[in-house]
């Protein structure tokens, strides 16, 4: 029988973990279980969750052991039969963890998917390999840039700062999550323009660059605001997943009359994912949830920059973003915020040649402008493919060298 497979991070403070997990099992699936006659366990077997494994972990926290108070800490895996739930996210995200994530310190930290499952979810339309197709380039990790200051701008602002971009040599270029529709700068207003600009661009240096355009607003407005992108030109969206929910971006990754890739924005992941003790680990939230949903690409905090996340963290979203063992397409990781071009060596050696190096203001704060910043880092990403000496390699590649000056380098450890 199909089934998925939760694992639990939990802190508890009776010791009793198997216990602990019994009760989880039953108490998500057919409630009550020994008082209930013959018949009916029987009816309900089929139903019940299964304890698959127990794991006590070491380590009391300091502060219990000061305390003198004693608490458990361990990971439980329990799966549920697919009986059990409809096989869309809402479904099983209640499930595994509705009521359960209001019961105290527990923190779900894996979920897997048997395969008749997975079969039930898109994946990215596009992923790693469509993308790359798109853009032609299949050697490197790829560059990406984010508007900024954009609030309060016309549309020539806009046009500027979008060819300055694209210009010095950005694969993509995304809105920021931030810029929602407004009269200086419409939704539809922007991807028209960023088609003039792109198409400038790519006759002047050859090279594509894909725009990806918030799309925001209720949720019943997406799907036919998602079409009119497309029919409008857009090539790329860009979307705040967890603000509306994974659901609603596999309805936009599924649906046939929007063949766009989709970018997920990390905004208000902390919020699930950031306690040791509660909520969602990232590398579910961010990695297995938004590649079933159909994320294209997805963004989240990089070890080194303003709101840097766990390494171990960040390498775990990647790997579940693109590991083999989950059988759709990949999805790009893209380790992001606070990057500038001397992060290059040490984003390339934990995330690959299959990664995204994206900034904001790492671009917009170059000495040069845009184009220099978006130039430096395509130099950088140059040096460390082809395993040159990075500071030698800066010495003869000018916008590089300036971004160095400025922002420093960090050695790969
Ligand atoms: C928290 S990951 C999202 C990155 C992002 O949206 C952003 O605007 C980063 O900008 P920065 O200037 O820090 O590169
Ligand atoms: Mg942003």
């Amino acid at each position: 029988m199909s089934k998925i497979t939760a694992t639990y991070l939990v802190h508890d403070k009776k010791e009793n973990l198997e216990k602990k997990a019994e009760g989880i099992a039953l108490g998500l699936t057919v409630g009550s279980w020994t008082d209930l006659p013959q018949l009916e366990q029987d009816q309900l077997l089929k139903h019940k969750g299964i304890v698959e494994e127990v794991t006590e972990l070491p380590g009391d926290s300091a502060a219990d052991q000061f305390l003198g108070s004693k608490r458990t800490k361990g990971l439980l895996k329990i799966s549920y039969p697919s009986a059990n739930f409809s096989n869309d996210l809402p479904a099983i995200l209640t499930t595994v963890f509705g009521k359960l994530s209001l019961d105290g310190e527990i923190k779900l930290v894996d979920l897997e998917f048997d395969r008749q499952l997975e079969q039930s979810f898109p994946g990215p339309k596009y992923g790693i390999s469509g993308i790359r197709e798109s853009l032609g380039v299949y050697d490197r990790p790829l560059v990406m840039s984010i508007f900024k200051g954009v609030l309060g701008k016309d549309l020539s602002f806009f046009e500027q700062q979008l060819y300055e971009q694209a210009l010095g040599g950005v694969d993509l270029v995304k809105d920021d999550e931030i810029l929602f529709e407004n009269p200086l700068t419409p939704f539809e207003e922007r991807i028209k323009a960023a088609k003039d600009v792109l198409n400038s661009v790519q006759q002047r240096t050859g090279e594509k660059t894909l725009y990806a355009v918030n799309l925001t607003g209720r949720t019943s407005e997406l799907r036919d605001k998602a079409r009119r992108a497309a029919e409008l030109g857009a090539n790329a969206l860009l979307f705040n997943v967890l603000s509306y929910g994974p659901d609603v971006l596999q309805e936009l990754a599924e649906d046939k009359d929007i063949p766009l890739p989709i970018m997920a924005h990390p905004a208000l992941s902390g919020a699930i994912g950031s306690s040791s003790l509660y909520g969602i680990g990232y590398s579910v939230l961010l990695g297995k949830l938004l590649r079933y949903a159909g994320a294209d690409l997805v963004l989240f905090p990089s070890p080194y920059g303003s709101v840097a996340l766990d390494r171990n963290e960040t390498l775990s979203i990647a790997n579940s973003l693109t590991t083999d063992a989950i059988s759709l397409k990949k999805s790009f990781p893209v380790p992001s915020a606070g990057i500038h071009p001397g992060l290059t060596p040490i984003l390339y050696n934990d995330f690959g040649i299959d990664s995204v190096i994206n900034a904001g203001g790492g671009i917009h704060g170059h000495p040069d402008g845009a184009a220099g910043g978006a130039r430096a880092f395509r130099q950088a990403v140059d040096a460390v493919v082809k395993g040159e000496d990075f500071e030698q390699y800066a010495e003869k590649h000018h916008e590089l060298q300036k971004a160095l000056e400025l922002w420093g380098g960090v050695p790969v450890k």
